[in-house]
């Protein structure tokens, strides 16, 4: 397989820090990105991914990546899951630490979920999805506010929350980080063909 181009299209500057920085350098394509506001989808997110992806290979008109990250709330059955955006733009992290005030059970899944597609005529069934979860408690927020969520998210495990963390520990551990290896393994796998 030669070596194609492949676009990694988000308008979240931290998450493409935390691709690169989990990629390194040893990824058989040339990965590039762009910032594109991609439409936020409703539904299932297996559905949102792959509507999103094809969406940015439009817009590309090449080979792309996306992701969509989703904090699932087990005592809210999965919500706000796909829609934590809106959530933490209005409430924040003490407001989503409060919106579990009324449940003994803080757990939460941190889920992230890439999707590759070859191109524009690439259908919905063509879009490879590559996830990555981890399990956390959602607790009081702590640490620098750098990146969304981060502060109220705790995992399994440990004692600092993903803002606490250093940098390199979130990426060897975190929801983005297992997304991404499932995804590199899938390339070189490709690439052997
Ligand atoms: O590791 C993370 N740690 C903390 N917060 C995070 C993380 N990853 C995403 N986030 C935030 C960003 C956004 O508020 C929401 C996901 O929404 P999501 O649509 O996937 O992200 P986005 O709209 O910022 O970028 P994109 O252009 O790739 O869709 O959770
Ligand atoms: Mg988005």
């Amino acid at each position: 397989m030669s070596k194609t181009t492949v676009v990694f299209v988000t308008g979240n500057a931290k998450k493409l820090e935390e691709v690169v920085a989990i990629l390194g350098k040893n990824f058989p394509h040339e990965f590039t990105s762009k910032k594109l506001d991609l439409p936020e989808y409703q539904g299932e997110i297996d559905d949102i991914c792959k509507a999103k992806c094809l969406e940015a290979a439009k817009l590309v008109q090449g080979p792309v990546v996306v992701e969509d990250t989703s904090l699932c709330f087990n005592s809210l059955g999965g919500l706000p899951g796909p829609y934590i955006k809106w959530f933490l733009d209005k409430l924040g992290p003490e407001g989503l630490h409060r919106m579990l005030a009324g449940w003994e059970d803080k757990s939460a899944k941190a889920i992230c979920t890439m999707a590759y597609c070859s191109g524009p005529s690439a259908t919905t069934s063509q879009v490879q999805l590559f996830q990555g979860i981890v399990d956390g408690d959602i607790v009081s927020p702590r640490g620098p506010r750098l990146f969304g969520w981060d502060p109220c998210f705790q995992p399994k495990g440990y004692d600092q929350t993903f803002a606490e963390l250093p940098k390199e520990q979130k990426n060897l551990i975190s929801h983005r980080a297992l997304a991404v290896m499932n995804m590199k393994n899938f390339f070189e796998k490709e690439n052997e063909k």
